[in-house]
C-alpha cells in the first residue's frame, strides 16, 4: 500500500481529500481507486469526453467522491473524516497525524479560520489555496473533463450543452455561495475577478430564516415551490391599475418592487405565509444575481454565464429566475448555464492543485471522467433535494494520470 493511500472496503484505497470551507458549508472530495496502476499507452484519446494525453501516464481508475457538511456543524465534518480515515492519504513518507508531512489542500476562508481546529482533532495540517483560483480551476476541470456538466435551463426543460475545448473562453463565471463572486476567465489559471455581491445564498437563508421561521435551507426551499410571489412582491400592473407599461417594456405582471405590496397591506409578519415570504426572496435574490451578472457580461462582451455555488441547488425556480432574468436583460444575446456540479467547484480546484501529495508522491495531470455517464446509471441527477434526487454522496467514476 502507498503511504499516502489507505485501505478501505476491500481493494478501494481512498487519497487526496481536499476541502472547501465556505461561509455556509463545508465541501469534501476525495478519490478513492479500485485498481493498481496502468499506464495509458493511447498517444491521442479519441473520446471527446476525455483530454488529449499526449504520452504515457500511470493511471489510476476509481471513484471521485463528493460530501458536504454545515460549517456551523464542523465537528460533523471531522468526525466524517476520522471515521473513514480520510485524511490519512495526506500524510507522506509514513508521516504520522500531526507531523509536518500530513496535511490535506483547503479552500475558502474556513482554511484559515479553522486550521488550527483540524490541526488539533484530526494531526493534519491545512495547506491553504487561494478560493478564486480554486473557484476557476474547479470549473474549467468540470466543463472540459465530464460529460454532460453544463446545461440552460429554459421553461422547465433542462438542455446540457456541448463543450468546445477551443471555444470555452472567455466566460463569466458567477459562483452563488453565501456571497457572490463574478469572475472573467480567459484561460487556465487566467481570470479576474470582476464583481461581487453581498446578497447571495447567505442572504436568502439567513433572511428566509428569520422571516419563516424554517429550521433547514432545504425547508425554506421547499417552502418556496407553494408560494406565490404575487401576494407579496408590487407589480408593474398593480401601480398602473393591471396595465402593462409597454413603452418601457414591462408587462403587467413584471415585479416592480420586490416585496413592495407589504408598505400598503396594512399587514403584520404573520399576516402573510412563510410559502409566499419564501417564494418573494427567493425571486429577489436570484433575480438580483441575475440582473447583476449580465451587466458584468455586458461589460466584457461576454456571452456565456455559467453559475456555480451551492445557493443554486439544482432548483427549479431558482434557476429559472436567473434564466429568464438573463434572458429578458441581455435581450437574448447572452445565455445562463448551470452546473451539475454546482457547489464543488472549490473543493475540486483543491483537489487538483495537488501536487506533490497523495499517492506515491505522484502530481496529479489530469483527471478524466471514466466514462460518459448516463444521470440514471449513477443515480446522478441534477435536481435539488426537492426531488429527492440528490444524495450529498455522489462519486464520479474517473481515471487521474499522474507523473
Ligand atoms: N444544507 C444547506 N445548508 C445551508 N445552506 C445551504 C444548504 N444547501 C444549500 N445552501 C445554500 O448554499 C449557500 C452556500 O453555498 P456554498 O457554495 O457552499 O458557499 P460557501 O462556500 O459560502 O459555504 C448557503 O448560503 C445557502 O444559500
Ligand atoms: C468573500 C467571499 C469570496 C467568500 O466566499 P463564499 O464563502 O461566500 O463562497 C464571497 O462571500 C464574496 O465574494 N462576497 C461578496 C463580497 C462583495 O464583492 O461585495
Amino acid at each position: 500500500m502507498d503511504p499516502g493511500s489507505l485501505e478501505i472496503q476491500g481493494n478501494s484505497t481512498i487519497s487526496h481529500l481536499a476541502l472547501d470551507i465556505g461561509g455556509s458549508l463545508i465541501k469534501l472530495v476525495y478519490f478513492s481507486r479500485y485498481e493498481e496502476f496502468s499506464v495509458d499507452d493511447n498517444e491521442e484519446k479519441s473520446s471527446k469526453e476525455s483530454l488529449l494525453v499526449s504520452k504515457r501516464y500511470p493511471v489510476l481508475q476509481g471513484r471521485l467522491h463528493f460530501a458536504k457538511f454545515e460549517t456551523s456543524k464542523i465537528n460533523d465534518c471531522l468526525e466524517f473524516i476520522r471515521r473513514n480515515q480520510l485524511h490519512l492519504g495526506g500524510c507522506q513518507h509514513g508521516g504520522a497525524p500531526g507531523s509536518e508531512n500530513c496535511c490535506v489542500k483547503a479552500t475558502g476562508g474556513g482554511a484559515y479560520k479553522y486550521a488550527d481546529l483540524f490541526k488539533e482533532e484530526l494531526g493534519i495540517y491545512l495547506d491553504k489555496e487561494d478560493e478564486m483560483d480554486c473557484l476557476v480551476a474547479g470549473a474549467n476541470f468540470l466543463l472540459k473533463a465530464v460529460h454532460e456538466e453544463a446545461f440552460t435551463y429554459t421553461d422547465g426543460r433542462k438542455d446540457f450543452v456541448q463543450i468546445d475545448h477551443d471555444d470555452l473562453y472567455p466566460y463569466l463565471l458567477v459562483n452563488i455561495g453565501s456571497g457572490v463572486s463574478m469572475i472573467k476567465v480567459d484561460g487556465d489559471g487566467k481570470f479576474e475577478r470582476v464583481s461581487g455581491t453581498n446578497v447571495g445564498g447567505g442572504t436568502f437563508w439567513g433572511l428566509g430564516r428569520l422571516l419563516t421561521k424554517c429550521k433547514s435551507f432545504d425547508e425554506l426551499l421547499e417552502l418556496s415551490h407553494q408560494g406565490n410571489n404575487r401576494v407579496i412582491d408590487m407589480l408593474v400592473g398593480d401601480i398602473y391599475g393591471g396595465m402593462e407599461y409597454s413603452k418601457i417594456g414591462l408587462s403587467s405582471t413584471a415585479i416592480a418592487s420586490s416585496f413592495g405590496k407589504a408598505i400598503s397591506d396594512n399587514k403584520e409578519l404573520t399576516d402573510y405565509s412563510p410559502e409566499d415570504i419564501s417564494r418573494s426572496l427567493l425571486r429577489m435574490i436570484s433575480n438580483n444575481i441575475g440582473q447583476i451578472s449580465y451587466l458584468n457580461a455586458l461589460r466584457f462582451g461576454l456571452k456565456r454565464i455559467f453559475f456555480g455555488g451551492f445557493f443554486i441547488r439544482g432548483h427549479a425556480y431558482t434557476m429559472d429566475t436567473i434564466s429568464v432574468g438573463v434572458h429578458f436583460w441581455s435581450k437574448g444575446e447572452a445565455k445562463a448555464l448551470f452546473l451539475r456540479h454546482e457547489g464543488f467547484l472549490g473543493a475540486l480546484g483543491a483537489f487538483a492543485s495537488y501536487e506533490k501529495h497523495g499517492l506515491d508522491d505522484s502530481i496529479v495531470r489530469q483527471l478524466v471522467q471514466q466514462s460518459p455517464i448516463s444521470a440514471s446509471h449513477t443515480g446522478y441527477k441534477i435536481h435539488g433535494p426537492l426531488n429527492g434526487e440528490w444524495n450529498d454522496n455522489e462519486s464520479i467514476e474517473c481515471s487521474v494520470y499522474v507523473s
